[in-house]
């Protein structure tokens, strides 16, 4: 193992999680959803508390595992949260149940976000998340442009494409999709873009002011 991946490794094991975080992780795989890694759930938790976010969008609930980290120190925040499939949905309502968080503060919407994103209010939310149906992607930051606040962020976990992105030899759709976003989002004046080796890769897109 070279040490760049011993460094990975370290980051990746290094954040402790809170009981319903690790119950719905281990959840989350037993049901084959790829649930965001460790490192980059405590990434969400701090982005949370860093940028005052309390109004924060989700697509992608899974079983909750990225939703319990937004909301891990932010009890005034409340989460909208997009998900296609109602079995996942129906597990994510009970996981955020047993972990004590306040129906008043997590709103689900069972629904493709190709639908759903659009319905959502104009640059009303701080922080959008975006952890669902990758080949989408450059379509799902363009709404959620739409939707964040000036001076709000984007984030897209899953950025290396499972270490495509970096490999000229990839071309498969879902990793030209993220390239294109990467090309998009470094050539725009309106966005801040930072890009982290955590996990596989996480975007940060901050929505800069008009
Ligand atoms: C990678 S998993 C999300 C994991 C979750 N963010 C977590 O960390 O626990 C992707 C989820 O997106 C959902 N999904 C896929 N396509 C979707 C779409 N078009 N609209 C809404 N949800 C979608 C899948 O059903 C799946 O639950």
């Amino acid at each position: 193992m070279s040490k760049l991946e011993r460094n990975w490794q370290f980051a990746e094991q290094y954040p402790n999680e809170t009981e319903p975080q690790i119950s719905a992780r281990r959840l989350s795989l037993e049901l084959g959803i790829e649930p965001v890694s460790r490192a980059i759930a405590a990434q969400l938790s701090s982005l949370v508390v860093l940028s005052g976010a309390r109004a924060i969008c989700e697509i992608g609930t899974g079983v909750g595992v990225s939703g319990l980290a937004l909301l891990r120190h932010a009890p005034e925040a409340v989460l909208t949260s997009i998900e296609v499939e109602p079995e996942h949905l129906k597990e994510a309502r009970a996981v955020f149940a047993s972990a004590g968080i306040p129906a008043s503060h997590v709103r689900f919407i069972e629904g493709n976000a190709q639908q759903v994103l659009p319905r959502l209010n104009l640059a009303s939310y701080d922080l959008a998340l975006l952890d669902a149906d990758p080949e989408h992607l450059l379509e799902y930051v363009e709404y959620a442009l739409t939707i964040v606040r000036p001076g709000g962020c984007i984030v897209v976990p899953g950025a290396f494409a499972s270490g495509r992105v970096s490999d000229p030899a990839a071309r498969d759709h879902r990793t030209q999709a993220v390239r294109d976003l990467l090309a998009m989002v470094s050539e725009s004046a309106a966005i801040a873009p930072a890009l982290s080796p955590v996990g596989d890769g996480l975007l940060i897109l901050t929505r800069l002011s008009d």
